[in-house]
Formats: C-alpha cells, sequence, structure tokens
C-alpha cells in the first residue's frame, strides 16, 4: 500500500557523512526513498540536499514525531537548515499584477488544471484590468489603489493581505511597483519577481525598447527573489527566445510574453516543489 511521500530539503556545511546520515535514517525508519538529489557547492564549502520518500507516518503528530527526530539525530549533527514538508501540501500563493495579463493568465490557467502545487490565496492589483479574469475562476481580487504620495500605505495593504491569508509566497506577475525595503525584509526570500529582459541585461523599465534599440538576436525573461536591489535577486530561472532585424519593439515584446509566462511557471512550480535553495546571491535548483 503506498505510503505518505515526505520532502526533505536541508543544507549545511559540507562534510563527510551527510548523505549516509540522511538516508539512514529514513531507512532505520524503513521510510523508502523515491527521489535524491544533492548538490556540493565546493567554493563556498555547502552541501545541499533533497529527497521524498515514503514514510509510516500519518497524522500531524506522528509528522512533528518525525520532524523532531530528524532533527534531534542528523540535522543538530551537521548544523543543518532542514525542513520536512508533509505530503500533498500546496503553497499559498498571493498573486500581485498591475495591468498586463499574460503572467497572471499563465499561472490562472496552470494552478487550475493541477500543474502547479500552489493554493491561490487570492490576486492584488493597483489596477482594476484583471478583476473579471479573476473572479472567473472564482478567487478573490483585491484593488489596492496607489493615491499620490502614499505609496507605503498601499504596500502595507498587500503586506497584510499576506498575513491575513497565511500566504507563504508573493508571486509578483508583471506587478509594476518595486517593493519597499521593509517589505522586501518581511517577505524575505518569499517573493518571486518575473523580470522580461535576459538579466543581467537591459534591468529596469521597459527590456523591449532597449532590447530593440540595442538590436540584439535574442530576447528573454528571468524569474527571481525579490530583494531591495532591483532586479538583481538570486536567479531562479531563465529562457531564451530567438528575434531577427524584421521585428519592432512591440513584435519583439509579443514574442517575449510567452518566453516570461514559461519560465515565471517553471520558477513557481520548482519553488513550490521545494527545489530551490538560496545560495548567496545565486540559487541551486535541484531539479533531478
Ligand atoms: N524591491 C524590488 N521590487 C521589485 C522588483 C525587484 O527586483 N525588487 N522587481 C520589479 C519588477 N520590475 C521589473 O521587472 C520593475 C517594476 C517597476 C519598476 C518601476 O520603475 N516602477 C515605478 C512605478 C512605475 C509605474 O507606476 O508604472 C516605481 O515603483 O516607482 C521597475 C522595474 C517589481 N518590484
Amino acid at each position: 500500500m503506498k505510503r505518505n511521500a515526505y520532502t526533505l530539503k536541508a543544507s549545511c556545511t559540507d562534510t563527510v557523512g551527510i548523505v549516509a546520515a540522511v538516508t539512514g535514517f529514513i531507512a532505520d525508519r524503513g521510510g523508502l526513498i523515491t527521489e535524491m538529489s544533492h548538490f556540493v557547492d565546493d567554493m563556498a564549502q555547502k552541501s545541499f540536499i533533497r529527497t521524498v520518500f515514503e514514510d509510516d507516518a500519518t497524522s500531524d503528530d506522528e509528522t512533528r514525531a518525525l520532524q523532531a527526530a530528524f532533527k534531534e539525530s542528523v540535522a543538530r549533527r551537521f548544523a543543518m537548515t532542514f525542513s520536512i514538508i508533509p505530503p500533498n501540501q500546496k503553497l499559498r500563493t498571493l498573486i500581485a499584477v498591475s495591468r498586463q495579463s499574460h503572467c497572471l493568465n499563465s499561472l490562472l490557467y496552470r494552478w487550475s488544471d493541477g500543474h502547479l502545487p500552489i493554493e491561490i490565496t487570492g490576486v492584488v492589483s493597483n489596477h482594476e484590468d484583471q478583476r473579471s479574469r479573476v473572479e472567473w475562476y472564482g478567487l478573490p481580487y483585491h484593488h489596492f489603489r496607489i493615491e499620490p504620495g502614499r505609496k507605503p500605505e498601499q504596500e502595507a495593504r498587500i503586506l497584510d493581505l499576506f498575513e491575513e491569508t497565511g500566504s507563504q509566497l508573493l508571486i509578483l506577475a508583471r506587478y509594476m511597483q518595486i517593493l519597499t525595503p521593509h517589505a522586501c525584509s518581511v517577505l524575505g526570500g518569499r517573493a518571486i519577481n518575473i523580470h522580461h529582459s535576459f538579466l543581467p541585461g537591459f534591468k529596469g523599465a521597459r527590456p523591449y525598447h532597449q532590447a530593440f534599440e540595442r538590436g540584439v538576436k535574442l530576447i528573454g525573461a528571468t524569474a527571481h527573489y525579490v530583494n531591495t536591489e532591483l532586479d538583481e535577486g538570486p536567479i531562479i530561472e531563465q529562457d531564451v527566445v530567438r528575434v531577427d532585424h524584421t521585428m519592432t519593439a512591440g513584435e519583439l515584446e509579443r514574442l517575449g510574453q510567452d518566453v516570461e509566462s514559461v519560465v515565471l511557471n517553471r520558477a513557481v512550480r520548482w519553488h513550490a516543489e521545494h527545489r530551490v535553495f538560496e545560495n548567496g546571491h545565486r540559487t541551486v535548483v535541484l531539479r533531478h
């Protein structure tokens, strides 16, 4: 009979015996490993491990006991940062959008067909444009207008909503407002942005027009964690598409929107599957 599948995500200073200790802990409980990924950053001397394993634990109490046992017998020994995620958990996710719909639309579609392991807690925007689309999916839409000179108050409403809904991730799906250092601190590693260029190229506003003026032959998109340095957060995923001299800036933008949507969906799925580790100003993504 298939048992509950738990996900273990852990990182620590690299040393001998980490994989043996993790796999031995699981085996000693009669657990069955169904997925295992491990990476060592030699420069940083840091080890990253992700495993999915079937276990007899089922109730909340048994899950807490499993987590406590791992902490006592493995995590403490290696000073690990770790989490053991119970089965079938979907990451509670708030989406922020401004006027453009392509990334939001793609997230809503992928969520509705079960391809994204997230639970959308709502959509928040500084505009009304996307209300009907969101409410068609039966989701709450929150319009928080930015009054001139009162942007911090609007941002505070977003942070309150994030907390009140028990959200664990904020997706900036072409949300065109810069988050303050305070918001970045509160969210810390729980906010993902899609930038419409292949960073570090063409940071900031209007990257497709910048690319057109530069005469590029590739355009791209970048999904990254949000920090106080605009478009400088750790990169989670990127992709590109070929363009040529016959295309206008508007055609670059239309072509780029498909790449943005694909890249953002990959990044959200990998984050929600606990595959992404921040590693300094970079990430480690254990996809295999
Ligand atoms: N703290 C951060 N906030 C945001 C980031 C980030 O990396 N760190 N990414 C942006 C998204 N973005 C490009 O991808 C971007 C959005 C907005 C702007 C900008 O100049 N916004 C102006 C207002 C523009 C308007 O009102 O239409 C501003 O906020 O003053 C630049 C880049 C999302 N936030």
